[in-house]
């Protein structure tokens, strides 16, 4: 097996032309059963590697809107002969979410088994079947469904004071504030007491070594997907790319991870079934569990709850926060309608959100414009047609979600910050025009818990800060990855607006 590193990556790509050029001149195609029926269209492409280099240009979601926008919103794509589907408007995600629901509610496991971020023992990647379902059903059950949320709220409340009081603190100093990292801490804190009864600690240094190892995986995102959409081929020529990057950032969680399981193991009656970490420990060791996992499954579903479910929401609150600050009239009746509902005398709750439209409006126009995930993947996995054309068994879909809603046949003024459009029409509220979390049962489970940090962290900022910059604006670029990013994370001078709160938690009443 060959192991190929990012320095590596470029003559990898110069070797992978020679040595596909045999592959696809020895092998057949994948299969030819469409003989004679409709196929979708396909844009220019260049020998052999086909679309990849869409892929790989630094802003893919991007360089895929351009290409749907000239050629159509429902294509056909090959990278090395192995056929992708790319959907970019509003409409075909309808039909494709709609009608093939069960058929493309699988992802494709990448062959780095050993790794806990793109292995045999991970949730994000795992087939639709048994093991996903059990495992959804946990998740549901004890972190992210709404009676577990109902449970978990006073664990949020503490760790929402504990960011204000840290905004406060550097307001006071007069210190500039980076939002994105005071927003990491707020979610990854939150995710670990809800999840494990425990954050990690300051003091030590583990909660920075834990920031900081969301920020590699958060970097490594777009080689995982590369990974991902080549599996086949690399499959065949057996080699592993990146696997070296992949496997020091897995094996650093794992270390983590054990020392916390161990940890656990010692008093095993602490938390007995309060905590998701006890729930999946006990069906680890409960020879009669309804599923059978492992201790690697465990660790891999934290490592995704740690990516999938922090930087994701931090991201969030970092773009649309600079949106408000592009936008003061936003701001301004944001502010209002914050001050006529909570007031001056007490700190933003999440009890407070279903009163406050606007701040609804303003997150989901945040996420309209600036979805964390703008690519999802999954697998079709039996043949089928869509619009009347005919699409293989195994064809990889790319729904580019960033495209579905920047659409302009369906968004008027698209690119703008409007939140008043979610106000405004009812028909603008309806889903799959809105897929910042994507849709059907493979659709995000944390879409409620998410809405509540981005909300309230949002909320906390424009209630009790007047916020300025360097400059007039915010400069908005993105940054490459398949994650969108800021390229100039946002910092902020903030100067406190309000009389520093008592705690919220002190008032039974609330
Ligand atoms: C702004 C915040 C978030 C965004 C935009 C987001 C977006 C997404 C998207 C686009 C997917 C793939 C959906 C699809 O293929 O249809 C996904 C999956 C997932 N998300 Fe989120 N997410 C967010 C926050 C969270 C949170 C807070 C959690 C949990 C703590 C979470 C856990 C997951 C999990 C476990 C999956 C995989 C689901 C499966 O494969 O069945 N996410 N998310």
């Amino acid at each position: 097996m060959l192991t190929v590193d990012s320095q590596h990556c470029f003559s990898f790509i110069l070797l992978c032309f020679f040595s596909l050029l045999c592959y696809s001149l020895l092998f057949k195609k994948l299969k030819d059963s469409h003989v004679g029926r409709d196929l979708l269209q396909s844009p220019p492409s260049l020998p052999i590697i086909g679309h990849l280099h869409h892929l790989l240009s630094s802003l893919a979601h991007k360089s895929l809107q351009q290409l749907s926008s000239k050629y159509g919103p429902l294509l056909h794509l090959s990278i090395f002969n192995f056929p992708v589907v790319l959907v970019s408007s509003a409409s075909v995600a309808y039909e494709i979410f709609k009608a093939h629901d069960l058929n493309i509610s699988s992802r494709d496991n990448p062959p780095i088994n050993e790794s806990l971020l793109v292995g045999s023992s991970v949730f994000v990647g795992a087939p639709y079947g048994d093991y996903w379902k059990f495992m959804k059903k946990l998740l549901v059950t004890k972190l992210l469904g709404p009676q577990a949320l109902e449970r978990s709220r006073s664990i949020r409340a503490d760790e929402l004071e504990r960011f204000y009081r840290s905004l406060l603190d550097k307001a006071m100093k007069k210190e500039s504030v980076e939002i994105g990292k005071e927003a990491t801490k707020l979610s990854i804190n939150s995710i670990c007491r809800m999840s494990m009864g425990r954050s990690f600690s300051e003091e030590s240094g583990e909660a920075e070594r834990v920031r900081g190892l969301v920020t590699e995986l958060d970097g490594l995102t777009k080689k995982v997907l590369l990974v991902n959409i080549l599996r086949w081929p690399l499959e065949k020529l057996r080699i592993s790319l990146f696997k070296k990057e992949i496997m020091y950032v897995s094996n650093s969680f794992d270390e983590l991870l054990e020392r916390i399981i161990v940890e656990r193991e010692k008093k095993p009656n602490e938390h007995q079934g309060t905590y998701l970490m006890d729930v999946l420990l006990e069906a680890y060791e409960d020879e009669k569990a309804e599923h059978k996992i492992t201790r690697n499954h465990i660790k891999s579903l934290f490592v995704e709850l740690l990516l999938g479910g922090t930087d994701t929401s931090a991201q969030t609150i970092q773009w649309t926060m600079a949106e408000l600050i592009n936008n003061r009239n936003v701001l301004k009746r944001l502010r209002e309608e914050i001050d006529s509902v909570v007031g001056e005398t007490r700190l933003i709750q999440e009890k407070d959100l279903p009163k406050l439209p606007y701040l609804q409006s303003v997150v989901k126009e945040g996420l309209r414009l600036h979805p964390p995930l703008p690519l999802m993947v999954r697998t079709f996995q039996r043949s089928c047609e869509m619009k009347g054309f005919y699409i293989a068994e195994k064809t990889t879909l790319v729904v580019n979600a960033y495209a579905v809603m920047r659409d302009p046949t369906t968004w008027e003024d698209p690119d703008e910050f409007k939140p008043e459009r979610f106000l405004r029409q009812e028909e603008e509220r309806r889903a799959l025009k809105h897929i910042a979390f994507g849709s059907g049962r493979r659709g995000c489970p944390g879409s409620n818990l998410a809405t509540i940090f981005i909300g309230t962290a949002i909320g906390t900022m424009v209630q009790c800060f007047d916020l300025s910059i360097k400059g007039d604006k915010v400069k908005m670029d993105e940054v490459g990855g398949l994650n969108l990013t800021m390229a100039h994370p946002l910092e902020c001078i903030l100067v406190p607006r309000t009389q520093p709160f008592i705690s919220n938690q002190q008032i039974p009443s609330l």
